[in-house]
């Protein structure tokens, strides 16, 4: 629990500046331990390899060329034989694009636009190198430097905030002054908040600084969030929408429209969900009058390039040469007066939103320079670094940061950089510094039936949640087939133990991962039986704390139920399914827990589900830990422990 934190004035002495500069070293520390294992993953590859780590893509051709949104050359490469790709590049990625065989020193770069399984589109921000319509070509995925220059120039710029205000707000983040609040207005929120909602947003409106809104799992954090966007438009503020993932500002922005503002997600369309394209930027754009005739002014200049390449690659004469220089400079005014033409149109329609969905990570991007913003809302802020959601805090002057110190923190690849502090994020350090005057919590969930709720409140929450009654009662039969005649042994907590089965874990090889098939012949099968008893497969999860379990429990269950979401704890943050079956998959003589002895990430696992959790494990190997023992023993109280001896054996299913 982070209720009880000291507040600001118990801290003996001011921190002073030099906290910036040590944020940084672990920065430049995080960075090198992420190129480490880049490096020591490719160390000694042949290309081959390389393809099979998913590292590169070898044997491409260029097959297409066009101009995209923002005169982003898009150039579609497929194999040589036009075979099917390596899965493993995905949309967003950042890739160096090769000659097959040779090294070049200063590669092209490009981000993947789209990705299918034949074809790779990349998109240029520049004309690319001539090498990339010659012959054969190899991709290799590279590690994208430009975040790290941000974060690392914004906490310079933090450092140096020494005047008036900017002053102020520097020293609140460093827990030296306290963070002030105007006077609280009562408002009448556009839907029904509970009371510790209202008081949430009420407080994070009042906020002159920052606020704090800690939301364990469906309290309606984003609820609130909302609810504070719409309120502050409506005093005429203008808004900026954050968080680390592209997934998280998605939901932002999916609640900002709903709340019917005028939102616009600035970001590759690459990195945006499907549904929610028509709102980023790029698409908007292309709608204004400035970037319709921009458009022409790049397709006229990307002839031109196109005509000084087929002149130069027709032999050496002087005409030729003098041809391609005139119309190589003729395409570059074109590009820059187009360039003008978008720069305009962009400005306009950003002027047009009330709200801009960002990823942190995005802030710095040139197309928001200039852009200036009253409040902005952090969501996820648990799972920032400190150095990335102070980026937050150059861009507005207040602040609220939602999240859930309880779940999941944020990544940190070095150990140490995560214990000297890059593991804390600036939520919980804000908490740490200035106490609980500057966060609420919410209480009330509306996701879990209390039994469901009752464990981790317990442990995680100290006992403090509650269910909204319109949730506290359900039960996974009054969505199942009720023709179906069969009586489904499933209270809302089911532990089923596999002690002294002989499941042991094994390592997979290849990633030294876990995995643990005689537990997942268990998982298959109660997956199998929900969705017989008429469970939508929608609604079903499978989550493994492990990598290769999860991989293992995906090839087995992909073929006939695709629509069954198998995966990491990680990727269920802040998603909920009526079932969610765990698979715990330790299990081993030592007592050895490895991940599970982080909590947080079981606590994300345990309450993602509305209806009915059910968990495998091995009691003994899981009751070396007392989190875990009392688990199992909760269990046996409410009636929801079975033993696999007494299961029904999943080869018989
Ligand atoms: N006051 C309320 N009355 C009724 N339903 C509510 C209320 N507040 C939130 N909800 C519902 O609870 C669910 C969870 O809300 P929301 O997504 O805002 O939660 P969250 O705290 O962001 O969840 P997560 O655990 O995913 O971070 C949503 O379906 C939302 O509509």
């Amino acid at each position: 629990m982070t209720e009880g934190a000291p507040g600001w004035h118990d801290r003996d002495m001011a921190r002073d500046v030099s906290f910036f500069d040590r944020l940084g070293s672990l920065l430049a520390q995080e960075r090198e331990a992420e190129k480490a294992r880049m490096t020591s993953l490719a160390q000694g590859l042949t290309l081959r390899e390389r393809e099979e780590q998913g590292l590169s893509v070898l044997d491409l051709e260029t097959v297409e060329e066009e101009v995209g949104l923002g005169g982003r050359i898009l150039l579609t490469l497929a194999r040589a034989d036009r075979g099917r790709l390596p899965t493993r590049v995905s949309n967003g990625d950042l890739v160096a694009v090769l000659p097959r065989r040779a090294e070049v020193k200063d590669p092209a770069k490009a981000l993947v636009s789209r990705a299918t399984s034949t074809r790779i589109q990349l998109a240029f921000d520049r004309e690319p190198p001539a090498y990339l319509s010659e012959g054969l070509l190899r991709l290799d995925v590279v590690p994208n430097d430009v975040t790290y220059e941000r974060v690392r120039a914004g906490l310079q710029r933090v450092k140096a905030m020494d005047k008036g205000q900017e002053r102020h707000k520097r020293e609140v983040l460093l827990g030296n002054e306290p963070p002030r609040f105007d006077n609280t207005k009562d408002f009448t929120p556009t839907r029904p908040l509970n009371p510790e909602q209202q008081d949430a947003a009420m407080r994070a409106l009042a906020a002159e600084d920052f606020f704090l809104v800690h939301g364990p799992p469906g309290t309606g954090k984003s609820t609130v969030l909302a609810e504070v966007a719409a309120q502050a438009v409506a005093r005429g503020e203008r808004l900026l929408c954050t968080a680390a993932s592209n997934a998280a500002v998605d939901h932002l922005l999916e609640l900002c429209l709903e709340q019917g503002l005028r939102a616009i997600r600035v970001g590759h369309p690459a990195r945006v969900a499907a549904r929610l394209q028509e709102h980023t930027l790029d698409i908007v754009v292309e709608e204004h009058p400035d970037r319709v005739v921009s458009r022409d002014l790049f397709d006229e200049a990307f002839d031109l390039f196109g005509y000084a390449r087929r002149q130069r690659s027709q032999g050496r004469s002087r005409e030729r040469f003098s041809n391609a220089r005139s119309s190589t400079a003729e395409a570059k005014d074109l590009m820059d007066e187009a360039r003008k033409l978008e720069k305009k149109a962009v400005k306009a329609v950003l002027a047009r939103a009330d709200v801009v969905c960002v990823t942190l990570a995005s802030l710095g991007s040139g197309v928001l320079a200039g852009e200036e913003f009253d409040r902005a809302l952090l969501d996820e802020a648990t799972q920032a670094t400190e150095p990335l959601a102070l980026l937050g805090f150059l861009r507005a002057p207040k602040v609220v940061l939602a999240g859930d110190p309880q779940q999941l923190p944020p990544t940190v690849l070095s150990q140490e950089a995560a214990k000297a502090g890059l593991g804390t994020s600036l939520f919980e350090r804000l908490l740490q510094d200035h106490g609980d005057e500057v966060k609420r919590m919410l209480r009330e969930q509306y996701r879990m039936n209390a039994a469901i709720m009752a464990f981790p409140s317990k442990e995680m929450y100290g006992g403090e949640l509650r269910a909204h009654p319109s949730v506290a009662d359900r039960t996974l039969s009054s969505v199942l087939d009720s023709g179906s005649g069969a009586e489904v042994d499933a209270p809302p907590v089911l532990y089923l133990d596999t002690a002294g089965k002989g499941f042991d874990e094994e390592v997979e090889p290849t990633t030294h991962s876990l995995l643990n098939p005689g537990e997942a012949t268990y998982v298959i099968a109660r997956v199998r039986q929900l969705l017989s008893l008429g469970l939508a497969p929608r609604e079903v999860a499978v989550i493994a704390p492990y990598s290769a379990q999860a991989r293992h429990l995906r090839e087995a269950l992909e073929a006939v139920h695709p629509e069954v979401e198998v995966d990491t704890v990680d990727a269920f943050q802040g998603r909920e399914k009526d079932a969610i079956l765990v698979s715990m998959t330790r299990s081993n003589s030592e007592g050895q827990l490895g991940f599970l002895n982080d909590l947080r990430r079981m606590n994300v696992a345990l309450t993602r589900a509305r209806r009915h959790l059910f968990v495998v494990g091995d009691s003994a190997t899981l009751s070396s830990h007392p989190f875990y023992a009392r688990f199992i023993e909760g269990t046996q109280t409410d009636g929801g422990y079975r033993s696999a001896w007494e299961w029904p054996d999943p080869a018989e299913q």
